[in-house]
């Protein structure tokens, strides 16, 4: 699979902040990045560099094969972006505000109705399709969001924290919409947000992003791995079981009375050969468990901070957002 984005030393500096400091990734032709960070992290400021909006002040990136500063509007026409501003006109209907974004485009009125009446399928607005956005639902209209970029049939889409403001339920149904639009479009999506199960739900590769610097790169299978292992526990019949258990290859084992406890680098392989070792013995523990570590943890590992304590920041971009909906 080709890489349609190529990061080289990218850097943006404000004055003495380094909001994006020597960034060097790659993203796959079809798949959805994720650009994991607390607020301020610099994900906002990478996305403008890569969709033309900002300078970086030094580096450079390559986006579906052209430099984004010496070829910025090639970029811009292999691009769609969905920023965390609503973008969309609230007196105008779903399907006038996509006909208006055709014809900035120069797109043919036949052609233009066609994508504005697939797209608007696509995330289940044809019944709305004729009504002003005014009367939309919140995630009613970050769906009308998510299309608004796609009208001109970019190459890449990206999203700016896609389900900031929106409730859980709400949130979660916009997956499904993005993960269609992935499917449905084959294109590539670079999606930035602050919540972790969004990250871990969407994204095929996810970057770490802490200080404006890259931390860490990969699935979220990868990402978690690096943590040191799985933990299985159980709880057997007598010590004498555990005896009999206690030599077996892990990482760390501990026991307790009756209970054993190992840390193995990944319980999937590693699980059919104890399971073996179970059966020969005739054990059947009374209890066993396999915990894997979660995103979280990574994160933490990663950054040395929680990504989900709720700062200042956010509460005010969410009410901001809230403000603006509901207007
Ligand atoms: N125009 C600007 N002038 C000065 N500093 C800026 C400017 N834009 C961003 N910054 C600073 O750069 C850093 C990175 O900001 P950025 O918006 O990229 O972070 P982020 O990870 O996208 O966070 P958020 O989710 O809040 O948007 C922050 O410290 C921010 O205050």
């Amino acid at each position: 699979m080709e890489n349609i984005i190529e990061t080289k030393n990218l850097t943006k500096i404000y004055k003495n902040l380094r909001a994006v400091d020597n960034l060097n990734m790659t993203v796959r032709s079809g798949e959805i990045f994720g650009l994991l960070g607390q607020n301020g992290a610099g994900k906002t400021t990478t996305i403008k560099m890569l969709t033309t909006i900002i300078k970086p002040t030094s580096g450079t990136a390559i986006v579906d094969g052209h430099d984004i500063v010496k070829e910025s509007m090639k970029v811009r026409d292999s691009i769609g972006i969905v920023p965390q501003e609503l973008t969309t006109d609230e007196d105008l209907s779903g399907y006038e505000n996509l006909m208006l974004i055709a014809d900035f485009y120069n797109i043919k009125k036949s052609d233009a109705r066609a994508k504005a009446l697939e797209l608007l399928k696509m995330v289940d607005l044809e019944d709305a399709a004729r009504r002003p956005v005014s009367t939309y639902s919140g995630g009613m209209r970050k769906r009308i969001e998510l299309i608004a970029g796609l009208v001109h049939s970019p190459k890449v889409l990206f999203l700016d924290e896609p389900t900031l403001g929106l409730d859980v339920q709400t949130r979660t149904n916009l997956w499904s919409y993005i993960k269609a639009i992935k499917e449905n479009l084959g294109i590539t999506i670079i999606l930035t947000s602050h919540y972790l199960e969004e990250v871990d739900a969407l994204a095929d590769h996810i970057a770490i992003i802490d200080h404006g610097r890259l931390l860490k790169v990969g699935t979220s299978e990868e990402l978690k791995e690096g943590l040191g292992g799985d933990i299985i526990s159980m709880e057997l019949n007598s010590e004498s079981e555990v005896n009999l258990l206690k030599d077996f290859p892990a990482k760390e084992t501990s026991i307790n009375g009756s209970s054993i406890r190992f840390k193995v680098e990944n319980s999937d392989a590693i699980l059919p050969e104890l399971m073996n070792i179970l059966y020969r013995n005739h054990i059947w523990p009374r209890k066993m468990t396999v915990e894997k570590p979660s995103l979280d943890e990574a994160f933490l590992e990663y950054t040395g901070r929680k990504i989900n304590d709720e700062t200042p920041m956010d509460y005010v971009k969410t009410m901001n957002y809230m403000r603006r909906i509901s207007r």
